[in-house]
Order: C-alpha cells, then sequence, then structure tokens
C-alpha cells in the first residue's frame, strides 16, 4: 500500500518504534466478520460457521457473509468488522431507552443497538445524505427491528426539535477514514495533511448539536475509523473542557489499547477511550470514547411535566372503522393474533403503522420510515408490509407457506410461484428455511409476488 508521505511522517512522531508494523499491518487483508441477529427466532440456524466467536461481542463471528445469501435477504446476519462491533457494545444500551443514533447509515451500529432494544423504546436513526439514509432503512427494515424511525436531517434542525430529549446518543462522526485504508483504498486518495483538521471542525459542530438533545444525566458514545488524534483524544479534550460530561471507562480486551495522552495535552481522562489498532488487534482502525452527562437528571415530577407538554403527532391520523376492520380480519385470519394494542397503531396516508403515542411528532422533519410499517389499505383490502413479514418468527404466524431454497431464489427475483398446496385464497407468510422472507397472495395455486421490486436480486 503506498501511503502519503505526511501520513508515514505523523505516524512515526506518533507511535516511535512501532511505527513501522504498524505501516505493514496496512498491507493486511481486512477482517471480516459479521453479528448475528437476536431479534430473529432460533438466531443462530444459520449455514454460516460460528466456530471463531469474536470474543467481545456474544452475537459476533469471524468471517465473511454473502449480500445475497438467504439469510442476510432475512435479516439474520449482519456484516460488519469486528472494531466496529464493540462500539454497538460500548453504548450498553438497554430495552427501553430512548436513543439517537446522528449519523447513522449505513447501519452498522443502528442494526447492533435495534436488536439490542428487542423492540422496547425507541431508536432514532438519522442520516443526512438521502440516499445513505435509504440504505440504513432498508438494513433496519431486514433485521425486523420495530421501534425505530429513520430520519434524513442535518444535526441543527435535529437539536431545535429534540432538545434534551434522549438518553443515549451515538455520534458515529464522519472522518478521515484512515482506519479503513486496507479495506477501502481509494479512502487513501481522500487523505491529506489538512484534512483530519477538516474532519475535526465538523465533528465538533455535530457533537455541539448532538449534546443540545442529550438528557441530563444521559450517556455520549463518540466513535471514529481513523487515527488522527485531532479527530479522537483532541476532540475529548475539547468536550470535557466545553461541557458538563466526564469519561466512562471502557473495558479493554486483549488487543484493544487506551488514547493516547500524550497528543492530548496530557489529559488523563484519554485513558478511558479505546483505539483499536490492527497491528495490535484483529480489525481495523478505530475509536472510542464514552461520556456520562453530570447535570443532574431529571427527577420524577419534572419527567411527568415534560410528558405532560408533549405535542400532538400532526403526521399520523386515526385508524377510521373500515380500516380497523381490515387490519383485525388480517390480524386475526393471517397472524393468529394481534400485535400491537389499538392505540399504537396509527395512519399516514393510506398506510399502517405502529407509533406509540408517546413518540415524538416527527411531522416537520425529513423521514425515510416514520415508525413501523404494517402494511397499506387499498379500496376496501389490506396489502401487509415487507417490513411485517421481516419482523415476524415463522413459529407465530398462523397462515404460512414454507418454500424451498430454489423457490426462494425464483421468488426475490420477482417471480411468481406455483403451488400444489390445498390452500385458501389469501395473505401468506412465506418462509424458507423457517426464516420469514416475504408476504405473498395465494390464488388458484399462483403465489403471487410482492417481493419490493427495488430490493429484487438474483442469487
Ligand atoms: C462513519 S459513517 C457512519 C457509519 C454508521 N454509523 C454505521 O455503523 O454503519 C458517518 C456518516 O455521517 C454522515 N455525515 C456526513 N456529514 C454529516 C454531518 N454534517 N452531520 C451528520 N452526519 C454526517 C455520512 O453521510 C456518513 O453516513
Amino acid at each position: 500500500m503506498q501511503l502519503p508521505k505526511e501520513f508515514i511522517e505523523k505516524y512515526q512522531k506518533i507511535l516511535g518504534n512501532e511505527a513501522e508494523e504498524f505501516f505493514q499491518s496496512l498491507n493486511d487483508e481486512p477482517v471480516k466478520a459479521f453479528r448475528l441477529n437476536p431479534l430473529k427466532e432460533e438466531a443462530k440456524r444459520v449455514s454460516y460457521s460460528l466456530k471463531d466467536p469474536v470474543p467481545y461481542v456474544l452475537t459476533g463471528y469471524y468471517g465473511a457473509v454473502s449480500g445475497h445469501s438467504l439469510e442476510h435477504q432475512t435479516g439474520y446476519v449482519y456484516s460488519q468488522e469486528p472494531s466496529a462491533m464493540y462500539v454497538g457494545e460500548a453504548a450498553e444500551v438497554l430495552p427501553g431507552d430512548i436513543v439517537l443514533d446522528l449519523c447513522a447509515a449505513p447501519g452498522g451500529k443502528s442494526t447492533q443497538i435495534a436488536a439490542k432494544m428487542k423492540g422496547k423504546g425507541l431508536l432514532v436513526s438519522n442520516e443526512i445524505n438521502r440516499k445513505r439514509a435509504t440504505v440504513l432503512a432498508e438494513n433496519l427494515e431486514r433485521i425486523g427491528a420495530v421501534n425505530v424511525i429513520v430520519l434524513n436531517e442535518n444535526p441543527t434542525n435535529l437539536a431545535q426539535k429534540f432538545p434534551g430529549f434522549f438518553d443515549k446518543i451515538l455520534v458515529d462522526a464522519p472522518c478521515s477514514g484512515e482506519g479503513m485504508f486496507r479495506k477501502d483504498p481509494d479512502a487513501i486518495g481522500y487523505w491529506s495533511y489538512d484534512y483530519p483538521i477538516e474532519c475535526s471542525k465538523r465533528q465538533r459542530q455535530i457533537l455541539s448539536e448532538a449534546l443540545k438533545m442529550l438528557k441530563p444525566g444521559g450517556q455520549l458514545i463518540y466513535s471514529t475509523c481513523t487515527f488522527a488524534p485531532e479527530e479522537d483524544e483532541q476532540i475529548v479534550e475539547w468536550l470535557l473542557a466545553k461541557y458538563q460530561i466526564k469519561t466512562i471507562p471502557l473495558k479493554k480486551w486483549p488487543g484493544m489499547d487506551h488514547g493516547l495522552s500524550a497528543v492530548a495535552g496530557g489529559n488523563p481522562c484519554v485513558v478511558d477511550t479505546v483505539r483499536l489498532f490492527p497491528h495490535h488487534f484483529k480489525g481495523e482502525g478505530h475509536f472510542i470514547a464514552k461520556f456520562q452527562d453530570e447535570r443532574q437528571a431529571l427527577s420524577r415530577t419534572d419527567k411527568r411535566k415534560k410528558v405532560r407538554k408533549k405535542e400532538k403527532t400532526r403526521l399520523f391520523r386515526n385508524l377510521n372503522k373500515d380500516e380497523a376492520k381490515l387490519w383485525h380480519t388480517f390480524s386475526r385470519e393471517v397472524l393468529g393474533r394481534e400485535l400491537f394494542p389499538d392505540i399504537e397503531l396509527r395512519c399516514w396516508g393510506d398506510r399502517l403503522f405502529r407509533y406509540p403515542q408517546e413518540w415524538p411528532d416527527i411531522s416537520k422533519l425529513k423521514f425515510i420510515r416514520p415508525g413501523f410499517q404494517l402494511g397499506t389499505f387499498k379500496k376496501n383490502r389490506f396489502e401487509p408490509a415487507y417490513s411485517l413479514a421481516l419482523s415476524l418468527s415463522e413459529s407465530s404466524c398462523k397462515r404460512k407457506i414454507a418454500v424451498s431454497l430454489a423457490e426462494w431464489k425464483i421468488f426475490v427475483g420477482g417471480n411468481t410461484l406455483r403451488s400444489k398446496a390445498e390452500l385458501e385464497n389469501g395473505w401468506y407468510l412465506l418462509t424458507c428455511k423457517d426464516k420469514s422472507f416475504c408476504f405473498g397472495k395465494f390464488v388458484n395455486g399462483t403465489i403471487k409476488n410482492f417481493f419490493p421490486k427495488g430490493l429484487r436480486f438474483k442469487p
């Protein structure tokens, strides 16, 4: 790998004797890994080898997965390099938390966080770039999360909307990407001596907005995939000087380093952070810091006052009688149960969503997915959504049709299937190897294809 001269000189100064070993490691193959998705039934039932677990992530395994495999399409696996996995782990998100992932696309950390939330609480997953935000929404849809809103906003607009709102905020910042040089050699082309300084300015702006949205007593996770001290330890130093926050020590597993206080004015707090160097650690370059907001957490009475002040969600309307009837009939006949309390169900246009009352009003924000979509009402009928299929477990659904892997391949390519089964006409959850992958409409022996057009592929 041809590294820029100024990059070499910079890291020779920072790393001294270790610099050569560090440069050499950038020539090694990038490390591949994936996570299993605990939101899925029998999450370990995948065709990939689980013999080589990532020690610090319960759901992580070394190895490559294909974006065209059944396990990927059904959200059982998510490809993520092993260093990046430690960010979602360090966030220690709990079911019921109100979480913001501010720079979220393509969704590595959001999918991991959503899985940890087990459908409880709210994850607002935001991405400023529209195209990337669409990919983010697709990735979150696949994992079957029912408690996620996907926004496409800039941090300033969000901060105006959500002052002091979130328990936990992740800023996985846009950075100079030095840690990704061997995974994405194009990143070397963007690099210049001044690039980390430019990036650090943007990171400070993003963090200033992020901190406006943190609840008193909340937690902030900051991460980058660069080695540049300007974007790592020096950002920590700046945050500690400017805000009423303190670092939370992160556990260092074998091969993980702590932040370098020498590059942060000798600040001892940076040893609480984690640096991942590819010459010490089996993964790409990363930096992670975690902070505790030291302002007093809201008392119970203050929290109640805040809830009372909550505005109405203007985006949605209530279901009319016919729509409610269609949904309940579908739930009874196809799902065999009610999925959510009626009070959580709202319509945006003709689309049905789960949007619990306590979730915030997002009507003035740009969004990609305003909650969890259950389906669409179309002239006296209900059409279930792809996202609904991906959130259901095979065993919990009443009406289902199991197809072979060969048939799955035909269906995800956009074609109909034939079935000799003696079935009533109507909607069925389609499964392959016990994995739900879409709804299909059975009509006189044909399974009509409702796989989203934009997502079809040839495995
Ligand atoms: C390191 S990537 C995020 C990776 C993601 N967290 C994951 O795990 O898949 C940083 C993201 O920040 C976004 N971004 C760029 N400029 C931004 C800004 N000014 N404010 C917020 N996000 C920004 C980029 O589009 C990019 O998707």
